[in-house]
This record gives structure tokens, C-alpha cells and sequence, in this order.
């Protein structure tokens, strides 16, 4: 791992700019006598520097969007491009390699190794990869989730709540172009959910992070930018800051049909 020392700098959005592209995607499970349809030709933008959140009820296709939408999986026909990059008939060594240079992830259940500091923890992806972490944006990074002083802690001796917010320093050390967060308030009581939220949402309106969150919940989904509803592997509505009411009616409305 190599440090560098330059100054972080406040990034603007770049909405019209892309970070991810998916453009009639269908993933089939299963063998041909039984097909499992997971997404039925499914195309979505994320722009860069955009909070959206995938939502929809369970079996819907959020985790199959997140895992094809990550390079985790391949899609069985259509496209997807990240940062500008096809992804179509990449090796699977070429497709780690993106993921590590281009994406990052936060878990429902946090991910941190139980024997490494906290510091430890939130500079793995970086060591790993034997990149460049420039340590004055993950200082800022560290402030800015409060956890200045427990660096040196281990994740057991942390809060819920803040191994979250030490599992969010770990997703954007790298300075992906993408974060793809799984659920990441589903552990976390509703007020240190919501503080984890409004701290995902303050690091795409302040750092101009682009932020990908698959979520059940319509509260959590109402933070984000951007709503993307899912029913049987399909997208069936796009809703641009959607009320908490508002999408808890869709899904109930698609949980009735
Ligand atoms: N590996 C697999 N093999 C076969 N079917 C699968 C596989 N993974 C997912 N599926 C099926 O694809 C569909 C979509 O699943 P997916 O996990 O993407 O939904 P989801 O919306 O994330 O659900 P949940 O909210 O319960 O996690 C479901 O019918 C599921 O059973």
C-alpha cells in the first residue's frame, strides 16, 4: 500500500455524467426445464453522484440487480457498463479487478475482520490491492464519521452503529466509483439507521459519492435521490424523492398484485 498526500476537495455531482449503465438486462437461474427469471430485461442509469435506492418485495430481483449491477454476477443477455467500462465477456479475473478498482461495498452485517483494528479494517481493500490510499481524504473520511478516536479499537468494541460507519470509511477509501450498500440499516435500531443514512446521503451530496442501496424499507428508501421500484425481475417505476407514505403505498400496491 502506497500513501499519497494530497488535499481532499469537495466534489460537485455530476449527474449527467454515468456511473452505471444496464441496458435490457435478463438473469436466468436455474437449468432449462426450470428457469428462474430473476430480471426480465431490466435497463437503468445511475447517474454519477446520485443516492438511489433499489426497493421492492422480497424475491422482486433487488439482490440479482445489486449483483449483476456490481460485477459479482453476469447477466444471462443485455449489457452493463461501469464507469464507462462493458463488462460483456470479461474473465473472471478482469471482473475482480474492476470490482476492486471501481467498487465498493457496505453489508447489513457490517463485514469487519474481528481481529483487525478498526484502522486495520478500513485500509484492507487498499493494502490488499497494494494501491494508493491518500491518507488526508481518509483522515477526512474517519472525521467525518466520528471515529478519530477508536481507530486503534477493535470492531467487538465498537457500537453497531459505528462499525457501519467504520464499514462505510472501508467502502469509499479506495475512491470507487460506485458504493453498493446491501441493506446496511437491516442490523441498526431505527435511530442509529437513520444517523447511518443521513451520514451515506451527506457523503453523495457533499463528496459527490454515487451511492447504490438495496432496502425493504420505505423510510430508509426516502433518504436516497431516487426510488427504483422492483416487482417479478422488473422495474416498474422510477420515483425522483419519493415520500417514506409514498413508496410504502407502491409496495403494498405490488405486494396486492
Ligand atoms: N442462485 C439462484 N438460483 C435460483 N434462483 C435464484 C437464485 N438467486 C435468486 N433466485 C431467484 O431469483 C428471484 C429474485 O431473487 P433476488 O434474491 O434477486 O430477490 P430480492 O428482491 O433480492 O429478494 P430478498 O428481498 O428476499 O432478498 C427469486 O425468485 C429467487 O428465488
Amino acid at each position: 500500500m502506497t500513501w499519497t498526500s494530497t488535499a481532499p476537495s469537495a466534489a460537485t455531482p455530476h449527474l449527467e455524467q454515468t456511473a452505471i449503465e444496464m441496458t435490457s438486462v435478463t438473469k436466468v437461474y436455474g437449468d432449462r426445464e426450470n428457469p428462474v427469471t430473476a430480471l426480465n430485461d431490466v435497463s437503468l442509469r445511475i447517474p454519477t453522484g446520485s443516492f438511489t435506492a433499489i426497493v421492492g418485495p422480497s424475491g422482486s430481483g433487488k439482490s440479482t440487480l445489486l449483483h449483476c449491477g456490481a460485477a459479482l454476477d453476469s447477466p444471462t443477455s443485455g449489457t452493463i457498463r461501469i464507469a464507462g467500462t462493458d463488462l460483456t465477456g470479461l474473465s473472471e479475473t478482469k471482473r475482480t479487478l474492476l470490482r476492486r478498482d471501481l467498487i465498493g461495498f457496505v453489508f447489513q452485517a457490517y463485514n469487519l475482520v474481528p481481529s483487525l483494528t478498526i484502522g486495520q479494517n478500513i485500509t484492507l481493500p487498499a493494502r490488499l490491492a497494494g494501491s494508493t490510499i491518500d491518507r488526508d481524504r481518509l483522515a477526512m473520511l474517519v472525521e467525518r464519521v466520528g471515529l478519530t478516536d477508536r481507530l486503534n479499537h477493535l470492531p467487538g468494541q465498537l457500537s453497531g452503529g459505528q462499525q457501519q460507519r467504520a464499514a462505510i470509511v472501508r467502502a469509499l477509501a479506495t475512491d470507487p466509483a460506485v458504493v453498493f450498500a446491501d441493506e446496511p440499516t437491516g442490523a441498526l435500531d431505527l435511530r442509529t439507521g437513520h444517523e447511518v443514512l443521513r451520514l451515506l446521503r451527506n457523503l453523495v451530496d457533499d463528496l459527490g459519492q454515487t451511492v447504490v442501496m438495496v432496502t425493504h424499507d420505505p423510510s430508509a428508501a426516502a433518504r436516497a435521490h431516487r426510488s427504483v421500484v422492483m416487482a417479478n425481475g422488473s422495474i416498474t417505476k422510477v420515483l425522483d424523492a419519493p415520500t417514506a407514505a409514498q413508496l410504502s403505498y407502491e409496495l403494498i400496491n405490488q405486494e396486492d398484485q
